[in-house]
């Protein structure tokens, strides 16, 4: 894929790798470390679904991550999808501009995210992120750019088959669990939190020095990303080491967030992750997130805590990990341990 000129809507001119962008050495990816042998678990949705249910479950177990092939979404709207993303982040900082928002409560922004280094000095992350609603999209339709033309028609359609495939995983998920098919649907509550993200990665100079997107679990509960072919920078932790996670055709990334490691009662992993840039491509990447509704009682679902496995965090509101979440911005958040139980 050819990179055209990308220009931050907050910042003018060409990126370039100022202090702003380098991590503390501690912070920095060392990327000859990562581990080539190991792979993220690829599950085909074409298998008969016990089976898919069980390798489901297992990847859920060991990995917290895995990838969908078959997935039923066509693979021109996911093309259709990721050109209307990058295009938008390929604007002129101008046409940018008006997203942007430093403002955590609004529905529609384009921000970059930052960390903390040892003197509390905010360090850039080489990267720029575009958040709003997938669903529902009426509301905020307005709100979405103009610019690429076909953005909010092509984003509602895919938000569409979205909708389709999330309740699909919740239910294999939930199935997983020993549970009803539509349990973590149902303790999710009424109005999930939908929203998606996009996230442009521009080559960068050196990647040793920087990260396009810090350590982080997912504080939602199911996320799907869709990703530049051909192009790795996702990585995640598997027994302590850092691990790539391929670029394969048509397929889909998963990962769980905290809220399922929680209602799963530590059963199913929300894993740490982090996306580290490339020398020479651009990556782009795109995650639909499905998270409770703020009023949603979050904890270890009954029907999984016995005597070998007591409950191992206290219920909670969503909005109340929320103001947690918040309240620790910047750092390597520890969310999900506040509402820990300890015996
Ligand atoms: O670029 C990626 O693949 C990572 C996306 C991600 O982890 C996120 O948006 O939470
Ligand atoms: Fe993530």
């Amino acid at each position: 894929m050819a990179t055209k000129t990308f220009r931050l809507a907050n910042g003018g001119g060409p990126l370039s790798l100022t202090p702003k962008y380098i991590l503390p050495q501690e912070k920095r990816p060392t990327l000859s470390e990562i581990s080539i042998l190991a792979s993220i678990p690829i599950i085909d949705l074409k298998e008969p679904s016990a089976l898919v249910v069980e390798q489901i479950s297992k990847a859920c177990e060991e990995y917290g991550f895995f990838q969908i092939i078959n997935h039923g979404i066509p693979v021109e709207l996911c093309d259709k999808t990721m050109a209307v993303i990058t295009d938008f982040f390929e604007l002129p900082p101008e046409e940018k501009a008006p997203f942007f928002s430093t403002d955590l409560t609004k529905q529609v922004k384009l921000f970059n995210y930052f960390v903390k280094d040892g003197s509390q000095n905010k360090v850039s992350m080489w990267s720029e992120c575009f958040s709003h609603p997938w669903h529902p999209l009426d509301d905020i339709i307005h709100l979405l750019p103009q610019n690429p033309p076909q953005y909010r028609e092509v984003v509602a359609e895919y938000a569409k088959e979205i909708g389709v495939l999330m309740k699909r995983l919740l239910s294999l998920i939930s199935q997983g669990l020993g549970l009803e098919k539509d349990c973590l649907e149902k303790k999710l509550g009424e109005k999930p939190i939908l929203r998606a993200q996009g996230n442009y990665y521009p080559p960068c100079p050196d990647p040793e020095l920087t990260l396009g997107l810090n350590v982080h679990t997912d504080l939602n509960a199911l996320t799907i990303v869709s990703q530049t072919e051909g192009v790795t920078g996702l990585q995640v932790i598997k027994d302590g080491k850092w691990v790539a996670v391929e670029s394969i055709p048509n397929a889909f990334v998963i990962n769980l967030g905290d809220q399922i490691q929680v209602l799963s009662n530590g059963r199913y992993k929300s894993v740490h992750h982090r996306a580290v840039t490339n020398k020479t491509l651009k990556r782009v990447s795109l995650a639909t997130f499905y998270a409770p509704s703020r009023d949603a009682i979050i904890g270890p679902i009954e029907d999984l805590i016995d005597e070998q496995h007591p409950a191992v965090y206290r219920k909670f509101h969503y909005s109340e990990f929320l103001d947690e979440f918040y309240k620790q911005e910047g750092t390597r958040r520890m969310v999900k341990e506040i509402f820990e139980l300890k015996y």
